[in-house]
């Protein structure tokens, strides 16, 4: 296996100047329902690589449950422990939840990316989206395989999933600008407090990280969901965030001028209503979530010791909306 990054890379998360910067996704492809299409949309041709720890990879996961997807798009799921050489596949008997690879036959994630380009040299991030046909990565861009799940395989789809749309055209300026700021601030924003080694950069994404929150707390006092009575992709883009905040990012993150349980109780209203929709609980796995980040950022938490606490209870109250709203 050729290798140009050296796995002690793997664990230098921020720069020399204390901040981290997430890079840029290198493969960015498209499926689409077009018959000349380089990746065209089939059923059992393309598979989803994702951590359930991963916030990023999480959106996939939902967006393929909530689009009927799961018999169109295989699945493979690595362990919650990313160790000096990435992300790993196990048995669910050896870890609970996660899958071997029974695609590529890889142990580890950055075998698949070097199936794809032997000279790859940045990060060995999920989710991946992978072709068996062309053997090779359509995309390890979260917001673009959520885009494409929401439409490309809507031909091949039951009818009861087809035309659910989490990106509606005349909502799109919105859902862009609110992505925008969500993304910078929060999504990312934990990661920018996280895995800051200097106090400046820490306290100035922690703030602006509270900032957002408040102001998503004020929008969610008016509105059932980010941008009106429908549920959008903002929704599921925010959610991820959310839902791994009081267990994980408050304490490991350094993420703690208010938790969502005591501080927010709008968020926590909408994170509820959120969980609380077909399909998504099953999607939600705080075993790996909390294993992963105490046991895998060994920088932040050397002794690996899990903290107990899950987060608010968010099967309950039932605050499930009387009918669909997407
Ligand atoms: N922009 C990517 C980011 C994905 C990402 O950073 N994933 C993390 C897990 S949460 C990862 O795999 N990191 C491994 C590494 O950086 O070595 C996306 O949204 O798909």
């Amino acid at each position: 296996m050729s290798s140009t990054t050296a796995p002690s890379d793997i664990t230098k998360w921020s720069s020399t100047d204390g901040e981290f910067r997430r890079q840029v996704s290198s493969f960015r492809s498209a499926v689409s329902s077009a018959a000349d299409a380089e990746f065209p949309a089939e059923a059992g041709r393309y598979h989803l690589y994702v951590s359930l720890a991963c916030p990023w990879a999480h959106r996939t996961l939902i967006v393929r449950q909530l689009k009927g997807l799961q018999n169109i798009i295989g699945l493979s799921v690595v362990s919650y422990l990313m160790g000096p050489n990435g992300w790993k596949f196990a048995s669910p008997d050896e870890v609970p939840g996660a899958t071997l690879d029974e695609i590529n036959g890889a142990e580890y994630i950055r075998e698949v990316y070097f199936k794809a380009e032997p000279n790859y040299a940045a990060r060995f991030t999920v989710p991946v989206l992978w072709d068996k046909k062309k053997q090779t990565i359509v995309n390890n861009e979260s917001s673009e395989i959520i885009r494409m799940f929401n439409t490309a395989f809507d031909d091949l789809v039951e009818p009861e999933y087809r035309g659910i749309t989490f990106y509606p055209e005349d909502m799109r300026t919105q859902i862009d600008e609110i992505n925008e700021w969500i993304y910078d601030t929060v999504n990312n924003g934990v990661y920018k407090s996280g895995f800051a080694t200097a106090q400046g950069p820490y306290e100035r994404h922690c703030r602006a990280l509270f900032e957002s929150l408040d102001r998503i707390e004020k929008i969610l006092s008016e509105n059932e969901f980010l941008l009106g009575s429908r549920l959008t992709e903002a929704d599921l883009r925010l959610f991820t965030t959310i839902v791994r905040f009081d267990p994980v990012y408050h304490g490991h993150f350094k993420c703690n001028i208010k938790q969502i349980a005591t501080g927010y109780p709008n968020i926590l209203r909408w994170t509820r209503e959120v969980y609380q929709l077909p399909g998504i609980a099953g999607t939600v796995n705080m075993e790996h979530i909390k294993k992963h980040y105490y046991m895998s950022h060994t920088q932040i938490n050397p002794t690996q010791v899990v903290p107990l606490n899950n987060g608010p209870d968010l099967s309950s109250p039932e605050v499930r909306p009387a009918k669909r709203p997407y």
